[in-house]
């Protein structure tokens, strides 16, 4: 009886699997190098064969968390609230960034953008995949564009995912991590030949920290 009034709280968003929580620098593209407390929801069906967190792909592997929990854990480190995952937009967003509004953070989210938007955001950080391709409407609230490139066709890809968002919208070019030696020369060729894209680099993980 217990689990299945939790699952019901899960489905509406008022309790979250929730893989881990921690107060960091933000690695990645526009506010790399911010401090902020990154939330990292389970669950993730799109299955990037190069993820550097499918530990978080079954969500039924983390606890659900009541939101106040979460919510109250995170007002005690940073103004600035990362939410990730995981793929967080498989989940209700509304009632955790309602918690975090009503404190005065800012939210910030990490997607591939494949489910419907949910949620109140300060920062949309959309990282599309081929695997499964986002919706119209996170196009169009997108802050920035951040294509992971594995290979030369990503920028290709790039460009048709580029075409499509908002003109406000900042691009990222990011290297995957396990082949970043081979294809962070081609970043940077393109980037120099099409300026309106920038490098994005998990800064992070030159740093040895989460
Ligand atoms: C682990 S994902 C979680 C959020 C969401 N599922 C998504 O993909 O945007 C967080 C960010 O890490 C990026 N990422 C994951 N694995 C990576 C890798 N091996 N190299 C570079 N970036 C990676 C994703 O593209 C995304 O921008
Ligand atoms: N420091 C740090 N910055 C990040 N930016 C995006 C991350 C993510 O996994 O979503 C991430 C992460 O895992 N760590
Ligand atoms: S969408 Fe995000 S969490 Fe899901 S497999 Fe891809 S990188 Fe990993
Ligand atoms: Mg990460």
């Amino acid at each position: 009886m217990v689990e299945e009034k939790e699952l019901d709280l899960v489905n509406r968003g008022l309790m979250l699997p929730l893989m881990e929580e921690f107060y960091t620098i933000q690695g990645e593209g526009f506010h790399k190098g911010t401090a902020a407390y990154f939330i990292r929801v389970g669950g993730c069906d799109v299955g990037c064969h190069w993820c550097d967190v499918k530990e978080s792909w079954d969500a039924e592997k983390h606890p659900p968390t009541s939101i106040e929990n979460i919510v109250s854990n995170a007002a005690k480190y940073s103004d600035t609230i990362v939410v990730t995952g995981g793929e967080p937009l498989m989940w209700n967003m509304e009632p955790l960034t309602s918690g975090l509004k009503a404190n005065k953070l800012k939210t910030h989210i990490e997607t591939s953008g494949a489910y419907p938007l949910t949620g109140t955001w300060d920062w949309v950080c959309l990282s599309p995949k081929k695997t499964k391709l986002p919706v119209s409407e996170v196009y169009e609230v997108a802050d920035e564009l951040k294509v992971i490139v594995y290979n030369r066709h990503d920028l290709v890809f790039a460009e048709e995912q580029a075409a499509q968002v908002n003109e406000n919208c900042v691009l990222y070019l990011q290297p995957e991590w396990s082949v970043r030696d081979k294809v962070i020369p081609l970043i940077v060729d393109y980037v120099m030949q099409n300026p309106k894209w920038k490098v994005s680099l998990q800064t992070h993980k030159y740093l040895n920290i989460p």
